[in-house]
């Protein structure tokens, strides 16, 4: 019996791929590379292809024993999806509906699904609760609570039992500096500043500085990769043991804003990294920074790696030592 894990070959996919290694798991990859590397996974049986292939899906499950499917293969990128929206409905909803659709087919149930903090738009409480408001203010975290929805009502019908994880901001790499972040172009802000620090860019641009926080600038919830990876773990855990569904936020329940990052960022390093205000970066809510009890109560999570320089020491340690990522 195998785990089938989409979008392993990914950042977060990668990580978890070898916690469930670790665990002696049966772990089957399928990722079609458009964001992924090869050399990311650590182990397993990988599949390239992508979900929307129907074909290619059935013959995953044919030759494979699944037993249940932790599905992160989706497209991320808050400012990519405003301006290419259908672009993310296809690939984050088509995509998923298909690999659900081919799950039924199989009469395979659990599944533990990459969900977002963006689903939540402009949060009206801080720290984020999973029962507050759902209205995205961009067409990626749009395409995610659809497919919350199409979940909740697949487990109503008998079909799914699922586990939605809004993580917050993923960030950080593997403590033995194996396997890291690597997006290509990168958009995320740690690496983009750690980059800046190496010199592989002139320097950081701050996506305005007008936002009403307290520098301006807008706030976030950092949370380390390896704890995420944990968390699905457990939310696997909790499905194979009780079936039941639900909804969780991860992250830190701490906000740092863009400033406060890059301040961290120096500390780190040591390098002393030059920035630039630039304009607002369409899409982005001005602070998004997650209550995480209802993880911690119901799915026994509990993050080790919680302090921001701590996070930002793990992907620097990657990043320095890996300075063209996964192309060597
Ligand atoms: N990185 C974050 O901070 C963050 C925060 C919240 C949620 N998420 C979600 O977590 C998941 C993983 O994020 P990530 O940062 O690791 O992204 P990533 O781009 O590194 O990984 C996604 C992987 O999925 C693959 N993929 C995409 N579409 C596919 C398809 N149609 N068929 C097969 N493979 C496909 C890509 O090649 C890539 O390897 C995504 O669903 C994302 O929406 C990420
Ligand atoms: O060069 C940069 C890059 C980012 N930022 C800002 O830094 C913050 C964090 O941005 P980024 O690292 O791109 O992450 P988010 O846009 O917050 O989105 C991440 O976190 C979300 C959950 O909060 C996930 O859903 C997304 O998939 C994931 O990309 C935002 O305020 C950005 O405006 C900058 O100022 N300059």
């Amino acid at each position: 019996m195998a785990v089938l894990v989409t979008g392993g070959a990914g950042y977060i996919g990668s990580h978890t791929v070898l916690e469930l290694l670790n665990r002696k798991e049966k772990v089957v990859v399928i990722d079609n590379l458009v964001k992924g590397h090869r050399e990311a996974i650590k182990g397993g049986t990988f599949y390239q292809g992508d979900l929307r292939d129907e074909d290619f899906l059935c013959n995953v499950f044919e030759e494979n024993e699944i037993q249940e499917v932790i599905h992160f293969a989706a497209y991320s990128l808050v400012g990519e999806s405003v301006e290419d929206p259908i672009k993310y409905y296809n690939n984050n909803v088509v995509g998923t509906i298909q690999l659900l659709s081919t799950m039924k087919r199989y009469g395979v149930k659990n599944i533990v699904f990459s969900s977002t903090a963006a689903v939540y738009g402009e949060p009206i409480n801080i720290p984020i609760l999973e029962e507050d408001a759902t209205i995205p203010t961009n067409p990626y975290g749009e395409s995610k609570l659809a497919i919350e929805k199409a979940l909740k009502w697949a487990n109503k019908s008998g079909d799914i039992n699922y586990i939605a994880l809004r993580y917050f901001n993923a960030a950080g790499a593997n403590k033995d500096g194996c396997i890291g972040e690597d997006h290509s172009p990168e958009t995320h802000l740690i690496p983009i500043i750690l980059e800046a620090a190496l010199g592989k860019r002139e320097r950081v641009f701050i996506y305005g500085d007008d936002y009403d926080t307290p520098d301006g600038t807008c706030i976030r919830d950092y949370i380390h990769v390896v704890d995420l990876a944990e968390a699905h773990i457990l939310a696997l855990d909790k499905l194979r043991r009780e079936g039941e569904s639900g909804i969780y936020n991860l992250g830190n329940g701490r906000g740092f804003s863009v400033k406060e990052v890059i301040d961290k960022a120096k500390k780190v390093t040591g390098i002393n990294i030059p920035v630039k205000i630039g304009e607002r970066r369409l899409g982005d809510p001005a602070v998004l920074v997650a209550s995480s009890k209802k993880a911690k109560k119901e799915l026994n999570w509990n993050p080790k790696y919680n302090d921001l320089e701590k996070i930002i020491e793990d992907a620097w340690n990657w990043h320095k030592n890996n300075l063209n990522g996964y192309r060597r």
